[in-house]
């Protein structure tokens, strides 16, 4: 319990200078650490999606980008307001976990350990999540165990990847007979029919030919790891692995947010996850060829999965994300935090209690901008539908018809390239 309030302290003074150094900021602590128990002490820290008052709040267009020298200044981000409109009034989640019935019962439907029906500390987190995934659909996590060497020895080695000649790249390139998996070069990656400025390393989880059946086929395949350095593949294996781990951890938070068992999303949605690794790099614009260019580093999509991670560079603003007012806010960087957002496969599941938000990247900066997202997604051969307790909080109607989430995802590999 000390630990908590320790925890809960680091988090709000760090809230504290950010509000005193920038004076204008996107960020909001939203919890303290989830008890030790599974969820362990993470920190959320969400990005608001609300109005923003002031026009330099918002993030400049991207006709006028050129005329702007460092969009890492203050003045850029979007002020922290009060709910101007909610997108979804019910808040039943954390109330179904203190309500007299699940109290009293000794071993409750809805977490592990019935002592945690009457921990404060887990409600407010609890809320708090379920208010991120509401209103923002993105969220920080800080405290989460992985060490910040180790997210920055990640980005190092994407970016020295990137930095070799082409040829040296050209050697783990992606292809549809690598199952996609492998290297693209920049603008072959697009993104509602533009070509995307950045570079990559697409990772999946491996599939053995004949797993999954024809589903899978497209995808069959392990990955493609750069020669240089040596230990590339056993570090992101690694990292994958414990990424992995912690996107499970915060699953756990997701479900009871939403009032479901704590396992909710084990067993048949995502017992077995499948995962998705991208190492991205995204160039300085005036280093690609005039006649290649396009204003965009990704055109804004939603992520296909349960939920993304994304450790990107420490020191430049260029993921955007929707708010709520249709402006685009960057979602700045915080060192030593996953930048968290929902997808696709969560919002067929909640029938559209959490929804996943349009981003989009932007590198305006004059400097080489890498990141590294990792995508924890369903089981590949689960069929995703809204769930009945959401399907009744939400009218009892389905919103969503049932995707299998291999297909879902086959789909956006398979129209996602031009090579
Ligand atoms: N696995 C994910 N989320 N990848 C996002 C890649 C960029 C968007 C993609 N071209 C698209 O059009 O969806
Ligand atoms: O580079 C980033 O910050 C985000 C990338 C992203 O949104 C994606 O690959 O889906
Ligand atoms: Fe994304």
């Amino acid at each position: 319990m000390v630990r908590q309030t320790e925890y809960m302290k680091s988090g709000f003074a760090l809230l504290g200078r950010l509000q005193i150094d920038h004076g204008n900021p996107i960020l909001f602590l939203l919890g303290s650490g989830i008890r030790a128990h599974r969820i362990s002490h993470l920190f959320f820290l969400t990005l608001w999606r609300y109005k923003t008052p002031h026009m330099t709040s918002k993030v400049t267009p991207l006709s006028q980008r050129s005329k702007i020298p460092n969009p890492t200044q203050p003045h850029y981000h979007a002020t922290l307001r009060p709910p101007a409109r909610r997108r979804n009034r019910h808040r039943p989640t954390a109330a179904a976990l203190v309500s007299p019935q699940a109290a009293s019962l000794p071993a409750s439907p809805w977490i592990d350990d019935p002592s945690m029906v009457n921990d404060e500390d887990l409600l407010q987190v609890v809320q708090m999540l379920d208010d991120a995934c509401r209103e923002a659909g993105f969220f920080y996590v800080k405290g989460h165990g992985i060490a910040e060497s180790l997210m920055k020895e990640v980005r190092d080695v994407t970016q020295k990847f990137f930095q070799l000649p082409y040829e040296e790249k050209l050697k783990i390139k992606m292809t549809p007979q690598s199952g996609y998996r492998g290297y693209q070069r920049v603008g072959e990656n697009i993104t509602k029919g533009k070509l995307d400025m950045h570079e990559a390393i697409d990772c999946y989880t491996p599939i053995e030919p004949g797993k999954y059946g024809d589903l899978a086929k497209p995808m069959v395949g392990s990955n493609l790891w750069p020669k240089y350095p040596s230990n590339f593949d056993v570090l992101l294996e690694n990292y994958i692995s414990l990424l992995r781990d912690l996107s499970r951890k915060i699953m756990r938070g997701i479900a009871l947010a939403l009032g479901a068992p704590v396992d909710a999303f084990e067993g048949t949605t995502a017992g077995d996850p499948f995962w998705v690794c991208r190492l991205i790099g995204y160039p300085v614009s005036t280093d690609i060829p005039e006649e290649q260019r396009t204003d965009t580093g990704c055109g804004a999509h939603t992520d296909y999965g349960l939920l993304t991670l994304v450790n990107q560079d420490d020191d430049i603003c260029a993921l955007e994300v929707r708010n709520q007012s249709d402006e685009w806010i960057y979602a700045k960087p915080i060192p030593g935090t996953f930048v968290c957002n929902i997808g696709d496969m969560l919002k067929v599941w909640s029938n559209g209690i959490y929804q996943p938000t349009l981003h989009r990247v932007v590198n305006n900066s004059p400097r080489y901008r890498v990141s590294v997202a990792f995508f924890y997604e369903s089981n590949f051969d689960a069929a995703v539908e809204p769930v009945e307790f959401c399907r009744e909080r939400t009218g009892g109607v389905a919103k969503y018809e049932k995707v299998v989430y291999g297909e879902h995802l086959v789909q956006k590999v398979l129209t996602n390239f031009v090579m």
